[in-house]
């Protein structure tokens, strides 16, 4: 399913084969990779579903031929499972009700916020609990169902962390993964969780419990030991080595940091083609060729920091830092969980402040901040990557934050310059960035400022730092990094993951020493 590619089916069912449910590798997580749009005219059709959970695994079970157990994105589909354009998909439906309570309200007003370093206030509440526990549990059963014997199932994030222990209730033959995408919070904040407990049982289900950093999988093992009792490792965890181990019963379960990354190689392939680079020009021709194109590329959603970015740009215009004639912001902003209350309030914020800069600074027909409020095509939008002088990646708290690596792949030209906040996962591993903490404004202009007057000759040994480093640590390894360590530790055959094609020997090591 090529990210444009969109196919028609004729009913709310897939005209598609129904597939046999004995599969050998199964993905499960909320969403599927495609969720079902209801057309006006009764008709139905798959299109990509957001985020960069769905950017990372794609091609993972693409390459690999897994099924994937999830969520079609709308209410009330009571779907056969369906192989759609090559992928083996086992839709798992929500009624409305769960949708509000299990997605919206417990993974989206309580997870979420609470995860991300407590940004909005988490809401606690019991109907949610027992609508996430509920739709945990179906999970866990369809997975069940979609399961070959002796398979090995890999579990993705916050919405379903009962799952590994109650699939392993069901299934003990199963080799069960779980990775976690967003960050796992400090043990203070943790511990304002009512359902705490049964959350960090939910997780030892599973044989390995994957974290972007080291510093989660510190947090989780600390929990494991205070909150459910077991006996754990103590020594530091290693970024792709040194496990921590907790010891359930009879049953080790280990835990690690496997920073997740982008189909890199590819991206850098796509970039290059001549139909992009002509695409980007003309972005710059329709944009006024101004000297700087500043561009953020994120879903709508308070962690990322699209305030503070805004906020740092209208300072600097102000102090007559940034010149008006000559710079844009390109703001890209793919809508995202928009009944949740939060969400709507910050929208409006936004909003308000896009208005409040263009209102000061813009002149008819050249606004200084062009803002887009809808997904758009991914050719589209590699070509603004191609095109931005500075990417502006500014997340309050972000798991991993993909586009800052996505952005990296499409320089080979080795131009542009990334401005990252040291609140990403991604900045443990992006250094030759400009790194900025976004909860100090002077910090996130200055860095704009450098990024934007950079010597062209420093920019280009940054971006090369920053490339070998990308291209080096790609999806597939993060994957097989992964799997490989499930398949050593549990009862799996060989590694499930197929090789990536380029070898690691053909890259140079990263600065970080992360390899
Ligand atoms: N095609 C397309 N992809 C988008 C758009 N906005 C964001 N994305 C992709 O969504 C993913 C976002 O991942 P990430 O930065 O990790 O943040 P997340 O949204 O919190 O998962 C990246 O792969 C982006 O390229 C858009 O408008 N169109
Ligand atoms: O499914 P949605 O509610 O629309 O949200 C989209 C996804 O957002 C989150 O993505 C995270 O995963 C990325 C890849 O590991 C990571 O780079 C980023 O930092 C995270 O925010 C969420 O974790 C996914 O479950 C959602 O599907």
């Amino acid at each position: 399913m090529a990210a444009s590619s969109e196919s028609s089916a004729s009913s709310s069912r897939s005209t598609s084969d129904p597939v046999s449910g004995q599969a050998d590798f199964v993905v499960v997580a909320n969403r599927l990779p495609v969720d079902l749009e209801r057309l006006p005219d009764g008709t139905t059709r798959w299109k990509r579903s957001p985020g960069g959970l769905v950017t990372a695994l794609e091609p993972i079970l693409r390459r690999n031929k897994g099924a994937w157990v999830g969520w079609a994105g709308v209410p009330d589909a009571e779907l056969d499972p369906v192989v759609e354009d090559d992928l083996e998909l086992y839709p798992v439906p929500l009624s409305a009700a769960e949708i509000a309570d299990y997605y919206e309200g417990f993974s989206n007003a309580t997870l979420w916020p609470l995860y991300h370093d407590v940004i909005v206030k988490p809401e606690y509440n019991r109907a949610w609990w027992n609508a996430y526990v509920e739709v945990n549990r179906r999970f866990a059963e369809a997975t069940s169902k979609a399961a070959a014997q002796g398979a090995t199932v890999w579990i993705q994030d916050y919405q379903l962390q009962l799952v590994p222990k109650m699939l392993r209730m069901l299934r003990p033959d199963l080799t069960i993964g779980f990775f976690l995408h967003i960050p796992f919070p400090p043990v203070e904040l943790f511990m304002q969780m009512p359902w705490r407990t049964e959350i960090i049982e939910g997780l030892l289900g599973a044989d390995l419990i994957g974290f972007h950093l080291p510093g989660g999988a510190q947090n989780f093992l600390y929990l494991a030991r205070k909150l459910a009792g077991q006996q754990t490792s103590r020594g530091n965890v290693g970024v792709r080595s040194k496990l921590g181990v907790v010891q359930v019963g009879f049953r080790t379960v280990r835990v690690g940091a496997f920073p997740i990354s982008i189909d890199s190689g590819q991206l850098d392939e796509q970039s290059r083609s001549k139909s992009i680079r002509d695409r980007a020009r003309k972005i710059r021709k329709e944009l006024g060729n101004p000297k700087h194109i500043m561009l953020g590329v994120d879903r709508l959603d308070y962690t990322k920091g699209i305030d503070v970015r805004l906020a740092a740009l209208h300072e600097l215009l102000d102090e007559n830092r940034v010149d008006p004639a000559d710079t844009v912001l390109v703001q890209l902003a793919t809508p995202s969980r928009e009944r949740v209350e939060s969400y709507v309030h910050m929208r409006g914020e936004i909003e308000q402040s896009v208005s409040r800069i263009n209102g000061e600074y813009g002149e008819v027909g050249r606004p200084v901040v062009h803002y887009i409020h809808r997904p758009i095509p991914r050719d589209e939008l590699i070509a603004f990557f191609v095109a931005a002088d500075v990417m502006l990646v500014t997340p309050l708290r972000d798991g991993m934050n993909l586009v800052a690596k996505e952005y990296v792949a499409c320089r080979s030209d080795l131009g542009g310059a990334l401005l990252l906040s040291e609140f990403t996962g991604a900045a443990a591993e992006l250094r030759q960035a400009f790194l900025c903490n976004p909860h100090d404004l002077d910090s996130v202009k200055d860095a704009m400022e450098q990024a934007l007057n950079q010597p062209k000759e420093d920019g280009r040994r940054h971006m090369r730092a920053l490339r070998r480093q990308v291209l080096a640590h790609d999806v597939d390894r993060w994957a097989r990094s992964f799997l490989d360590a499930l398949a050593h530790g549990g009862a799996a055959g060989p590694a499930l993951i197929a090789p990536a094609e380029a070898s690691e020997s053909d890259y140079t090591e990263d600065a970080t020493g992360n390899s």
